[in-house]
């Protein structure tokens, strides 16, 4: 089948997480179709979403001024698969503890933004990822810190004592940018360990 993939494309990796999608789709003898959400009307045709990094203040206004709100939380309520990667992350979850981001509450964590530390705002770290066989090689950016797990979600990998990965439903999300590695590990686990194909 041909999996047709929502990135939301409002600023983010956009490419890179194309690249991704394409590479865990081949991996299951799949193709993919990637679809730019800059607008309403396109995710209800969408098999799955991803919603990139970014600032989430930014990616949170589009989203609300554009409409598209509502339809990624209809997605979410038909079980559609979703990866939200960091300011992602951000805007999926039920609280960032900041007026300038209204959240989507798709995601039973509340985050802190750019919490991870000034001398850690940007590292590499080997994770271990339920699900996974091996580290997965995953890249922070001024990521944000988990800091509520709700009894929906469930943590798949945490990093100095914090969450970092989390499942909830067809909801993953990660602090971290998958899309910034070779690696498709984390798409093919938010996208096709829940798709049937
Ligand atoms: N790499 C990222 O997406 C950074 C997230 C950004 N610091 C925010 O709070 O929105």
């Amino acid at each position: 089948m041909t999996l047709r993939a929502g990135v939301l494309a409002v600023q983010g990796d956009v490419s890179e997480h194309a690249d991704a999608i394409e590479r865990a789709a081949a991996a299951h003898g799949e193709t993919a179709e990637v679809v730019e959400i800059r607008e309403a009307g396109l995710i209800p045709d969408c098999d799955v979403l991803l919603l990139p990094g970014g600032e989430s203040t930014t990616i949170s206004r589009l989203v609300q001024r554009e409409g598209i709100d509502s339809e990624i939380t209809a997605h979410v309520e038909a079980g559609k698969p979703v990866l939200a990667t960091c300011a992602g992350l951000i805007v999926a979850a039920t609280d960032a503890h900041d007026d300038r981001v209204d959240t989507l509450n798709v995601l039973d964590v509340t985050v802190e933004r750019n919490a991870f530390g000034r001398q850690k705002d940007s590292f590499e770290a080997p994770l271990d990822v339920a699900g996974l066989d091996d580290p997965f090689p995953a890249v922070f950016i001024r990521a944000p810190v988990i800091d509520y797990v709700g009894d929906g979600a469930e943590v798949l990998a945490s990093w100095d004592g914090h969450p970092v990965a989390v499942r909830d439903g067809p909801v993953v999300g990660t602090s971290f940018h998958p899309e910034l590695t070779e690696d498709p590990r984390i798409h093919d686990l938010a996208f096709f360990d829940s798709v049937e194909s």
